[in-house]
């Protein structure tokens, strides 16, 4: 696979975080796995308020934790009709997220992407759903990661990576992307 810097999208800097890596990620084993999925329609992207879980009260695209038996893409259409009642046709992957928090939670997030869907848009009880316009995603209001990597898969990059996080606060990240997205 051709790989990019983020340099393409971003200054080098936002690739790699300054200070070293508080673990050794050859070792790394996610104790969950979950999805995002992005609808996109041009110019627009679902977001929603989440209202449960993990990451509680932030904005994010719709998504949760694969269940046994799943492939994260059958969990990217099921989240996306249980939190907004949207069925995802074909969604795309890209990439993975390897994410470590300080008390020793491990999730690993896989990326994907949408532009064609089923069903009609509706508020759950997990999610209150919005479209936003491209240029304006309220990054203040979504988890800190989200604005290193989310613009590179708006520009159809697949991204791969490993981010240390203590609460909130990203301490330590580390992001590739590359222009050919992995069929997963
Ligand atoms: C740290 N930086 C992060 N940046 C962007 N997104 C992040 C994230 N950390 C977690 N996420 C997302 O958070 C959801 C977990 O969902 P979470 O509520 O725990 O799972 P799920 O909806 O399955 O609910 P249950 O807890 O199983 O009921 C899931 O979409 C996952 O991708």
């Amino acid at each position: 696979m051709k790989r990019a810097s983020l340099e393409t999208s971003f200054p080098r800097s936002l690739a790699k975080s300054a200070t070293s890596s508080p673990l050794d990620w050859s070792s790394y084993r996610p104790d969950d796995t979950a999805v995002l999925c992005f609808l996109r329609k041009p110019g627009w992207l679902l977001l929603i308020r989440k209202k449960r879980g993990l990451g509680a009260g932030k904005i994010n695209g719709p998504g949760g934790k694969t269940e046994p038996g799943e492939t994260p893409r059958d969990t990217a259409i099921r989240e996306t009709r249980e939190e907004v009642g949207l069925i995802p046709s074909e969604p795309r992957h890209q990439g993975a997220l390897r994410f470590a928090f300080a008390d020793g939670y491990r999730l690993e997030v896989h990326i994907f992407t949408a532009t064609s869907w089923e069903g009609s848009l509706c508020e759950t009880d997990e999610a209150l759903p919005f479209w936003c316009p491209q240029e304006e995603i309220p990054y203040t209001e979504m988890w800190e990661d989200d604005i290193l990597w989310l613009p590179a898969v708006l520009e159809g990059k697949s991204v791969e990576g490993e981010m240390f996080l203590r609460g909130d606060s990203l301490e330590f990240w580390d992001l590739r992307c590359s222009d050919d997205h992995q069929v997963g």
